[in-house]
């Protein structure tokens, strides 16, 4: 859907995605997850979820109110973008953009009367210079109305996946789960590829991008989303550490989000999340909690069940 790169003048970039959902919607439940609206607010909050929960691997995103005539219209080297501006019935400085789908007056961006609000993502290093790789997650949704993958219905399905390179060595695997629990926590069923930087092999961290589509719903929990974690039983030892410190009265993880989403600019608009998605996280939190209490009752040895990343840490520290 619609996102602009921006240029600064210090050579840095930043890729731009416009508001299209207020933060109050809840994402309607007839809509399948793969035609659900993409929410500024859930690319800047999962940054912070992201970084909380030690992962580090979404790129930074902050949130920014930003002139559509003077910021985008006025300035742009994209003489066919600079067409599909106009002005609303009301004087709202609109446009709809170069795009494949829901490019028209009717699916237009619009400003209050020029402001948009939006998420800025830091731009990785381009391509040519810094070249990604993109991988099919193995829990990837069908994305069909119709048929179920078959990691829905095989009950197996983890036991190949741990036979399959890169699943099959190194941590691909609990990075993968680390995912799976991020997405869970935010509600995201969109993650159907995840990329590494191609230099680093496969003895690599994974970049979690593109996080528009979690954050729609804060009434209802999707398991499914779990499905990783709960099929494979498999967790690193620092995630799971951090995971029961954000259960903590003294540093909840809904409290810990509202104080770091307090900082970003365009909480004087709005607080980014809304209350009944802090707290969703914290009875999410729980339930993955639970699910990785069921797998070490269901496993003898708590090595099947923790992958110890830190064992050097406590190394260290004695
Ligand atoms: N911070 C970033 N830096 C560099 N490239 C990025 C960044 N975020 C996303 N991209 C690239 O831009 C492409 C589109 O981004 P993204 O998936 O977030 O947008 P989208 O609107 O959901 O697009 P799509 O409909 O294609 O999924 C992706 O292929 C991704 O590789
Ligand atoms: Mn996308």
């Amino acid at each position: 859907s619609l996102k602009l790169v921006m240029s600064f003048p210090n050579y840095g970039q930043a890729l731009f995605k416009p508001m299209k959902q207020e933060r109050h919607e809840e994402t309607n439940v007839n809509l399948y997850y793969f035609s659900d609206f993409e929410r500024h607010n859930a690319e800047i909050a999962a940054f912070h979820l992201d970084r909380i929960l030690g992962f580090r691997r979404v790129p930074p995103v902050v949130g920014r109110l930003v002139n559509v005539i003077k910021e985008i219209k006025d300035i742009t080297t994209d003489h066919k973008l600079v067409t599909t501006f106009f002005m609303s019935p009301v004087g709202n400085a609109c446009f709809y953009g170069q795009c494949s789908y829901y490019c028209s007056t009717e699916h237009a961006i619009c400003g209050r009367p020029l402001k948009i609000e939006g998420s800025m993502a830091a731009m990785l290093p381009d391509q040519s210079l810094a070249p990604r790789r993109s991988w099919r997650s193995p829990w990837r949704r069908s994305y069909s109305r119709s048929k179920l993958a078959q990691w829905a219905t095989d009950s197996n399905y983890c036991d190949s996946i741990k036979k399959t390179p890169p699943y099959d060595r190194g941590t691909r695997l609990v990075d993968l789960i680390d995912m799976s629990i991020l997405d869970f926590l935010m509600s995201n069923m969109d993650r159907h590829h995840y990329e590494t930087f191609e230099k680093f092999g496969n003895d690599t961290f994974l970049i979690h991008l593109d996080n528009g589509r979690a954050f729609g719903r804060h009434s209802k929990d999707e398991p499914s989303i779990l499905a990783p974690l709960v099929q494979c039983c498999r967790v690193r030892r620092s995630t799971l550490l951090r995971l029961r410190l954000l259960s903590l009265q003294s540093y909840r993880m809904s409290d810990v989000m509202r104080a770091s989403l307090s900082q970003d600019p365009l909480t004087v608009v709005a607080p980014l999340l809304t209350e009944q998605h802090l707290s969703a996280l914290d009875r999410r939190l729980e339930t993955v909690i639970q699910t990785i209490q069921d797998c070490l009752q269901q496993h003898q040895h708590h090595s099947d069940v923790i992958y110890d990343d830190i064992a050097d840490l406590r190394q260290n520290l004695s």
